[in-house]
């Protein structure tokens, strides 16, 4: 071969690589996944050393036939940087031993800011079949790939299923701990002076409470769909109400959307902030709205940031009506709905609070 040639068939080899490891991608997330369901990096962590691989075994709950697979789902797990190997020697996989990273602790069951939960509902099969609707839903009337799949909207399916309720309640009430916890460190100034606060959608209560908790002035509401806040008791500065956020959402001065938004398209988001508008107006005085989303393009991110938000914005595409959205259409959608400013504030990785105001 000459070197014309060469070159041409590196190409080749590389576009073929290329192809299989995006066919093959969902391989990440099955085999992390897998290693949550088998309880792996609590049982590593428990250990309290790094754990060799003959004890990391004998601690699984797995049929002795499948012992001699375990190095091989370890190895590609340590590849995607969930776990990270003590002695280097890869000649010698049976002698490794395995250590937690940043990654899988935040995976640890008892963790305070857990993403488990988030993983379990994410990956159910609930959430994941409508993708092999995608193409279908392209071609179809359906408002969503997830409608084709199960023949209703997603919020629809929870208020139907309450095991399905469940999981994407408590999915959201971990990721509501993970945000809390840096919120209320990193912005208190955002809630000082307010005497109350609607959480619209705020889930079973996670981000409310905190928040009420850590102050005691503000009167909170935790404001959602009958299925997900029925039965739930609330504090002394903390209170639950059923409604749709279409309709009516009860007065304050501040209305969180955490996650909201992003849920719906431009139209619908517009109607959700005018109603906000309303609320916040109603006392009298003029209030605000706190977002919390991802704003996309914002400034330059590592290719991984870029991935994971594109990863979301198609998520929204298939699972509900909604979108990520840039600064510019941040900017469009706030005007459109009648509010003169807004104020963003990157504090939370991928996603920013957005304070709004009439
Ligand atoms: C993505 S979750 C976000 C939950 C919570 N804010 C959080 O971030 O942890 C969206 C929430 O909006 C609620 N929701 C959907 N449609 C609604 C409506 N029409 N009125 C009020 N809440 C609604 C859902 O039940 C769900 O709890």
């Amino acid at each position: 071969m000459d070197s014309h040639d060469e070159e041409h068939a590196a190409k080749l080899l590389r576009a073929q690589t290329h192809i299989w490891n995006h066919i093959f991608s969902f391989i990440n997330s099955m085999s992390l996944k897998c290693v949550v369901d088998l309880g792996i990096p609590d049982i590593i962590h428990n250990y309290g050393q790094p754990m060799p691989l003959s004890n990391l075994i004998a601690s699984l709950p797995i049929h002795p036939s499948k012992t001699c697979f375990v190095h091989r789902l370890m190895r590609i797990m340590i590849h995607s940087g969930f776990f990270s190997q003590q002695n280097h020697d890869m000649e010698n996989q049976l002698d490794a031993k395995y250590v937690l990273t940043d990654a899988s602790v935040l995976l640890l069951k008892n963790h305070p800011m857990s993403v488990t939960p988030f993983l379990h509902a994410m990956l159910d099969p609930i959430l994941t079949n409508p993708w092999n609707q995608f193409s279908t839903w392209f071609k179809n009337g359906d408002t969503t790939p997830f409608e084709t799949a199960h023949g209703m909207m997603l919020w629809d399916y929870a208020g139907a299923d309450p095991k399905h309720n469940n999981l994407f309640n408590d999915a959201m009430a971990s990721d509501a701990r993970f945000v809390t916890s840096l919120v209320i460190e990193k912005c208190k100034g955002v809630f000082m002076g307010l005497e109350s606060l609607v959480d619209v959608g705020g889930g079973t209560g996670t981000m409310a409470k905190a928040i009420a908790k850590s102050f005691p002035r503000v009167e909170c509401i935790v404001f959602d769909l009958p299925h997900v806040v029925s039965g739930l008791k609330g504090s002394e500065n903390l209170k639950y109400v059923a409604g749709d956020m279409f309709e009516a959402i009860p007065p304050a001065d501040a209305i969180l959307l955490k996650w909201i938004l992003h849920d719906w398209n431009d139209k619908e988001c517009v109607d959700i902030l005018k109603k906000c508008k309303e609320a916040i107006t109603r006392k009298g005085k003029e209030g605000k709205v706190i977002i919390i989303d991802m704003v996309v393009e914002n400034e330059k991110r590592d290719d991984e940031s870029v991935e994971t938000q594109l990863f979301f914005d198609m998520l929204m595409m298939v699972l509900v009506t909604g979108k990520e959205r840039s600064k510019k259409e941040w900017a469009k959608l706030i005007s459109s709905a009648g509010y003169n400013n807004y104020k963003i504030t990157p504090v939370l990785g991928l996603r920013s609070l957005i304070e709004i105001y009439p």
